[in-house]
C-alpha cells in the first residue's frame, strides 16, 4: 500500500505546485485536469497549504492529489486528515519514514545517494523521487544507479523542465518526472488559468513509460 510505484505512472510529469492563497486551488488543478495531467502534489510550503489540499479534495475528484515537502510525521498526519493521497518529502530520516509508512497511502520519499536508495529499500518502497535532481546529478547520476540498483524507480525533481525532462524520461529507470514549471506563479497571481492548461497539455504530451 506504501508503495508509489502506480503514482508515478499518471502522468509523465507530476506538477509540484505552491499556492499562497487558498482561493486559488481548485481552478488550479481544474487547469491541469483540463490540460490532460490528473495528478498534484501541492507543496506544504505555504500556512495555507492544508487549506488548499482539503478544497482541492472536495472540489476536484478527479485529479490525484499528494502533499509534498512533508518534514515532519505531524505535517504528514495533517496532510492525510487533509485529504491527501500521497505523501511526498524531500528527504528521509529513518524516523519520518517509519511514521508515513504507517499511514496506509502511497509515500514518495526523496533520495539523492546510493546509501538513501539502499535504505528506503530495505523498507519495500520501490518508488522514490530523486531529489535535487540537477544537482545532484542528473539523468547521468540516474543511469549509473540504474545499473546496480534497477528494481528502483525515480520521479527526478529539481530543476528539471519542458526541454530537460525527455533526457531522463528515457531512463529505464524513470517512471515520470516532477517540476514546478506547469504552474508559474505569475499566472495563478494572474488567474491565467489557459496558460497553465496549456502547460499541462505540453507536459502531458511527454512519453509516458
Ligand atoms: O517542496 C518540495 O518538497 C520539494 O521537494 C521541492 C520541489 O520538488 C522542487 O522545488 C521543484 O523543483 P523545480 O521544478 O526546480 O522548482
Amino acid at each position: 500500500m506504501a508503495d508509489a510505484s502506480k503514482v508515478l505512472h499518471i502522468s509523465p510529469v507530476i506538477p509540484v505546485v505552491t499556492i499562497a492563497d487558498p482561493q486559488h486551488a481548485v481552478q488550479v488543478a481544474r487547469a491541469l485536469v483540463e490540460g490532460g495531467v490528473g495528478i498534484i502534489e501541492l507543496t506544504l510550503r505555504t500556512d495555507s497549504a492544508l487549506e488548499s489540499l482539503k478544497r482541492i479534495a472536495n472540489e476536484v475528484p478527479d485529479i490525484l492529489l499528494g502533499a509534498g515537502t512533508i518534514l515532519t510525521p505531524a505535517q504528514a498526519e495533517d496532510a492525510v486528515s487533509a485529504g491527501a493521497q500521497f505523501l511526498v518529502s524531500p528527504g528521509v530520516t529513518p524516523s519520518l519514514l517509519q511514521h508515513m509508512l504507517q499511514l496506509d497511502i502511497p509515500v514518495l520519499p526523496g533520495v539523492a545517494s546510493v546509501g538513501e536508495v539502499m535504505a528506503v529499500l530495505e523498507h519495500g518502497l520501490t518508488a522514490m523521487k530523486f531529489f535535487p535532481a540537477g544537482p545532484a546529478g542528473g539523468p547521468e547520476y540516474l543511469a549509473a544507479i540504474g545499473a546496480p540498483i534497477p528494481a528502483v524507480q525515480f520521479c527526478p525533481t529539481g530543476g528539471i523542465s519542458l526541454s530537460s525532462a525527455p533526457d531522463y524520461l528515457a531512463l529505464p529507470n524513470v517512471a515520470c518526472v516532477g517540476g514546478s514549471w506547469l504552474t508559474p506563479r505569475s499566472a495563478i497571481e494572474s488567474h491565467d488559468w489557459q496558460h497553465i492548461v496549456k502547460l499541462a497539455q505540453g507536459a502531458a504530451a511527454l512519453r509516458l513509460e
